[in-house]
């Protein structure tokens, strides 16, 4: 735990501040409070089969003092035929608003994503980062494995 602050799953009611928040990671968008409350009943909706787990796992820390969303990040587990059908976890869309960066909570939520993944049973976890927040990760426990590619639409 980081004393002042909370962390819980997204729920409908944090859409100002997510999508807020969101924004010193990329380009959000024009996305509507419904559109976000329809996201998150389908986050909400899936479960691994046969189980209790959500696939997405969408968090947020919120600071006790002023309700703020201070981070906001997601773990999505992914069945594999692979590794025995095992799960993978992808973490993704991690962000500390800027005047609650350094303050550790970075490390706080990525703690808790791998743990949720790790708990699930994932035996592997992965991200991908700008190289520049690759100290970040390392001091999270992570390591560099590979090379990020990606086609992108224009
Ligand atoms: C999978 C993805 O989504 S990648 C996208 C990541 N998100 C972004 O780039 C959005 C903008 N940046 C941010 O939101 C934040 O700066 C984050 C998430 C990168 C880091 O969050 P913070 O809360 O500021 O980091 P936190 O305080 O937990 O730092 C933990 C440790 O990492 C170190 N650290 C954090 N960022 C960096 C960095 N860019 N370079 C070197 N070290 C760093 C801190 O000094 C600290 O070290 P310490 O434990 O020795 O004191």
């Amino acid at each position: 735990m980081i004393p002042g602050y909370t962390i819980r799953r997204v729920s409908k009611d944090d859409y100002e501040g997510v999508i807020d928040i969101l924004k010193v990671l990329t380009v959000v968008g024009d996305v509507s409070r419904n559109r976000f409350e329809e996201i998150v009943d389908y986050w909400d909706s899936i479960y691994l089969p046969g189980t209790s787990t959500r696939q997405h796992n969408p968090h947020v820390i919120v600071e006790d003092a002023t309700g703020q969303i201070a981070a906001t990040g997601n773990i999505i587990l992914e069945r594999k035929l692979i590794h025995d059908a095992g799960l993978c976890g992808h973490i993704e869309d991690i962000a500390v608003s800027k005047n609650h960066q350094g303050k550790s909570l970075g490390k706080f939520l990525i703690d808790k994503l791998t743990q949720v993944g790790l708990e699930a049973g994932c035996y592997k976890i992965i991200l991908d980062c700008d190289p520049k927040n690759v100290p970040f990760y390392e001091k999270c426990g992570y390591t560099k494995a590979g090379i990020e590619m990606q086609i992108r639409r224009d």
